[in-house]
């Protein structure tokens, strides 16, 4: 049996997986590939799924990171999709606080059960949260600059949103991480999807595969990447590998809320509006009273976008936030006065 082309999908919060990873199963079914999909998030819900085509086999790894929390899972949900479900190739979305080398380490150790390769890590980089981050410094482009570094092919996203001489900059910026890995600037993550095509093993690439098995520290990933495997980790943890308490995305927090009832839309939208700016990333579905529709809301550093939805199956009014060290209660309050002052 060959071994299983695994795609690994990363880049921080909000900076367009999803749109990468849809368009990339669209891409599979046109050339009736058949694709199934690992989805990580760190909140309760899989916000995300709910808009992947449904005919494809997912499987959810929720309330933790791959790389850290339930890195363990990570071998037995392969194992699982691809017993029950034989796809032809493997897309893995991690959450965006993910450090990819943690990732790279667990699917390293999934190749010693099961023969797969880990062909792509195609880093989609948020263009100008990057440029922002890079003037403030601090954890956050630290993880930034590893997700960069470990990349095998670089999307540098969201160039709408970036003036001509900052589409440069941010360019200069990623090639000085990663001076490799084919780079290209697109809107909505439109990119030539040939790195996903079955055929294309570079060799070039990084390969991890079942013939190479895991030796933590040992493995190859992308050309830049001068990670010391053994000893250093992109985010902020102490060195302990069991994914213990000590070993947590200690500055990266989730809220999951699921709203009792129907909220009014202007009362919402100036609620996400005014999150404090610990909140970067903000995602759910909401119902509103005064338009009885359902609406996907995203929202991704002060931008917010509402989708009206008919979702599948019966699906919560949930919001989830994702941020640093932002006050909870205060959060959860005002989410809990919307509904209580609508069902008043
Ligand atoms: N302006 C602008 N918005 C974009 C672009 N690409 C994606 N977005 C929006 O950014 C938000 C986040 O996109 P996603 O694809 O969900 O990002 P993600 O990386 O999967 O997010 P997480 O899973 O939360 O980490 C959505 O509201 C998108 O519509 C872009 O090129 N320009």
């Amino acid at each position: 049996m060959h071994a299983i082309p695994i795609h690994l999908l990363s880049g921080f919060l909000g900076s367009g997986k999803t749109t990468l990873l849809n368009q990339v199963v669209d891409y599979y079914k046109a050339q009736d590939v058949k694709v199934a999909i690992i989805m990580n998030e760190l909140g309760d819900v899989n916000l995300d799924g709910q808009f992947v085509d449904q005919d494809v086999p997912m499987a959810e790894m929720l309330s933790g990171c791959i790389c850290c929390t339930i890195r363990g899972d990570l071998s037995m949900e392969l194992k699982e999709l691809i017993e029950e479900h034989q796809p032809d190739v493997v897309l893995i979305e991690s959450t965006g606080a993910a450090n990819p080398m943690e990732i790279i380490d667990a699917i390293t150790e999934a190749a010693l059960f099961m023969r797969i390769d880990l062909r792509t890590i195609a880093t989609v980089v948020d263009g100008p949260e990057l440029l922002a981050r890079s003037r403030r410094g601090g954890k956050t482009f630290k993880l930034m600059q590893d997700q960069i570094r470990c990349a095998t092919d670089l999307i540098v996203n969201k160039a709408d949103k970036l003036a001509p001489e900052e589409l440069v900059e941010v360019q200069q910026l990623v090639r000085e991480l990663n001076a490799y890995a084919p780079l290209t600037v697109t809107v909505r993550c439109v990119v030539d999807l040939g790195m996903f095509d079955q055929a294309a093993a570079d060799k070039t690439k990084p390969v991890i595969s079942a013939a190479q098995p895991s030796q933590t520290g040992n493995h190859v990933c992308g050309a830049n990447c001068q990670h010391d495997h053994e000893h250093e980790h992109g985010h902020d943890h102490d060195h302990d590998h069991d994914g213990g308490p000590n070993h947590s995305h200690a500055h990266v927090m989730a809220l999951t809320h699921y709203l009792t009832g129907p909220v009014d839309s202007h009362a919402f939208e100036a609620l996400i509006k005014r999150l404090p700016k610990e909140v970067y990333r903000a995602k759910g579905i909401v119902t509103f009273s005064d338009t009885n529709s359902r609406f996907l809301f995203q929202y991704a550093y002060g931008e917010v976008e509402f989708i009206r939805i008919t979702p599948q199956g019966t699906v919560n009014d949930v919001a989830v936030f994702i941020g640093e060290h932002f006050a909870k209660d205060v959060l959860e309050r005002e989410l809990a006065e919307l509904t209580g002052a609508n069902q008043g």
